[in-house]
């Protein structure tokens, strides 16, 4: 039987009527009228803080929220997901990346299949081979260490582990450089293979399918950047794989022993879990990379177990849906006060752009409502001397979730302070604005006529969302849990949206056309094909290829 629609259902009107009533807020007066809401809109888990405080919504809001929450199922679907049932529906697949983080006791059995313990027989092997390179004992052809390592994949088996290595890399093995290749442009792999010395790189070649084009062209050019320099029988000392596809691997050349595998029912945007992890676990070392896991492993368990008015992830999801739904938030920014998460964004774009950027629901019928946001950013303060005055005083309402660590992971202090007094700054700035008469206040002494002149221009509206996620510090652990936070935020409205938020049929087109295009770009005789646009544009580029 097909779910109602989003629009049809009972808790998504009552949303309706109240947006009406909801459109005047100002959230300055709701601050001053709740003295307790900070305490109230805050909450704790799995080592995160979210303060949801400064979105324009107040308590009944919250519970309608929570209603539609639970008149969409999510719950059940949630619940669902974790037993391993075949959520993702196009592609007849269990959604499992929270089994990769499971304890080894867990129990989990899916098809016949104990899911856990394949799970942890991979992960010791990571940890076997992860402890041999970084001890020294893992050796090049000619008999010295691996002092630098290559990722080669694109999307989920290149966002995760590069955002990753960045955001941990005061944890990162001092021997060990990590390098990440992913654009199937030369100039990528070009850059990488110049520094490289080939009696001690490592190259990981990293594809779930181990068929995405830009992958295997970037493979074949290592490989025969490697040969050129090195006897072929030193390919094994020298290239790993990490797949699901295990005669691909063969086939180009991998002996199936220096093969981390994984499964189906991990989606490429949540496989940072999984043995395409490999490049982190060998940058900071497997017990931090078991922390990882923890950490995302603990917000599991949250995400589980406690109620919808109090489970972080589920918040996330519903505030983001209300400002996306009712406030007709077309993006939302993500801005990350620390530098090493400078990743976090365009892990963020595949994570939810691709898993919610969709027009259907799993029934395939048309959705009645936007579905996901654009997702964007950069890390502050970089972000405020850019595009911060199109958020503060541009025509688009555009919510930004503040991310920041209290403690920095070095000594100086004083930039730390710095750090969080413009992120908090800047969350207040958005909050309260600046009226037309506190600009009047700031300007007197200037003649009226000038003042009345720059009124307008220098007035904040305010009134704009955000959300602000404190950690301790920015370790293994509170990265695995921000990480899994927006995973399930991603679940949550992925449910209320009703889309199937595993599959990602959009980016299929593309590729096809690409490989007839790359043909044609080639091949004789000249190709008129297309539209005359796309005709065009091959024609420029076959007269300078
Ligand atoms: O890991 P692979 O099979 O090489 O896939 C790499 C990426 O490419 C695909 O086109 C999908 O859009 C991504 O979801 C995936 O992560």
């Amino acid at each position: 039987m097909s779910e109602p629609s989003l629009t049809s259902s009972a808790s998504f009107q009552a949303l309706e009527t109240h947006a009406i009533e909801a459109e005047d807020w100002q959230m300055r007066s709701l601050f001053a009228a709740d003295p307790q809401r900070f305490e109230r809109m805050s909450l704790e888990a799995a080592g995160l803080f979210l303060d949801y405080s400064k979105n324009r919504l107040d308590g009944r809001t919250l519970e309608l929220l929570a209603a539609l929450a639970r008149e969409r199922g999510v719950e059940q679907r949630r619940d669902a997901m974790f037993a391993g049932e075949k959520i993702n529906n196009t592609e007849h697949r269990a959604v499992l990346h929270t089994a990769l983080r499971a304890p080894r006791e867990a129990k989990l059995v899916v098809d016949g299949q104990d899911v856990i313990a394949d799970v942890h027989a991979v992960l010791d092997r990571i940890k076997a081979f992860t402890n041999a390179v970084r001890s020294g004992e893992w050796l090049g052809h000619t008999g010295k260490p691996i002092t630098d390592v290559v990722n080669i994949g694109i999307g989920g088996s290149d966002l995760g582990p590069k955002m990753a290595c960045l955001a941990l890399r005061p944890f990162a093995h001092p021997r060990l450089a990590m390098h990440f290749v992913s654009n199937v442009d030369g100039h990528d792999i070009e850059a990488a293979l110049e520094r490289l010395d080939p009696e001690t790189t490592l190259f990981i070649v990293a594809s779930k399918t181990f068929t995405t084009a830009e992958t295997m062209m970037n493979a074949q050019t290592a490989r025969r950047w490697f040969v050129e320099r090195a006897p072929e029988s030193a390919l094994p000392r020298h290239f790993v794989a990490v797949s699901t596809n295990t005669e691909a691997v063969k086939d180009f050349g991998i002996d199936p022993a220096n093969m981390f595998p994984f499964w189906d029912w991990v989606g490429g945007r949540y496989s940072v879990w999984s043995a395409i992890g490999l490049p982190v676990a060998l940058c900071v070392g497997f017990g931090y990379f078991s922390d990882f896991l923890a950490g995302a492993h603990a917000m599991d368990e949250h995400f589980r177990s406690a109620p919808i008015e109090q489970n972080m992830p589920v918040l996330l999801g519903l505030i983001g849906f209300w400002n996306r739904q009712f406030l007709g938030c077309p993006s939302v920014t993500i801005a990350p006060y620390h530098q090493d998460l400078a990743r976090f964004p365009a892990y963020l774009q595949q994570l939810e752009m691709e898993s919610n950027g969709k027009r259907v629901t799993r029934d395939g019928a048309p959705v009645d409502t936007p579905t996901c946001p654009a997702i964007w950013g950069e890390p502050g303060t970089n972000g405020q001397h850019a595009y911060f005055q199109m958020l503060h005083q541009g025509t688009d309402v555009t919510p930004i979730d503040f991310i920041a660590a209290l403690s920095p992971s070095h000594e100086l202090r004083h930039h730390h302070t710095a750090l969080l007094a413009n992120c908090f700054a800047q969350s207040e700035a958005f909050m309260k604005g600046k009226t037309p008469d506190e600009v009047r206040r700031d300007l007197q002494g200037l003649p009226l006529a000038e003042i009345e002149r720059l009124v307008p221009h220098k007035t904040f509206p305010g009134n704009r969302p955000s959300n602000t996620i404190l950690m301790e510090y920015l370790n293994p652990a509170s990265l695995g849990a921000l990480i899994a936070l927006y995973e399930h935020k991603t679940f949550v409205q992925g449910v209320l949206w009703d889309v199937n938020s595993f599959d990602q049929w959009g980016v299929e087109l593309g590729k096809v056309l690409a490989k007839k295009i790359e043909a044609e770009l080639a091949g004789e005789p000249q190709p008129a094909l297309h539209d005359s646009s796309t005709n065009g544009l091959i024609a420029r580029a076959r007269a300078a290829i």
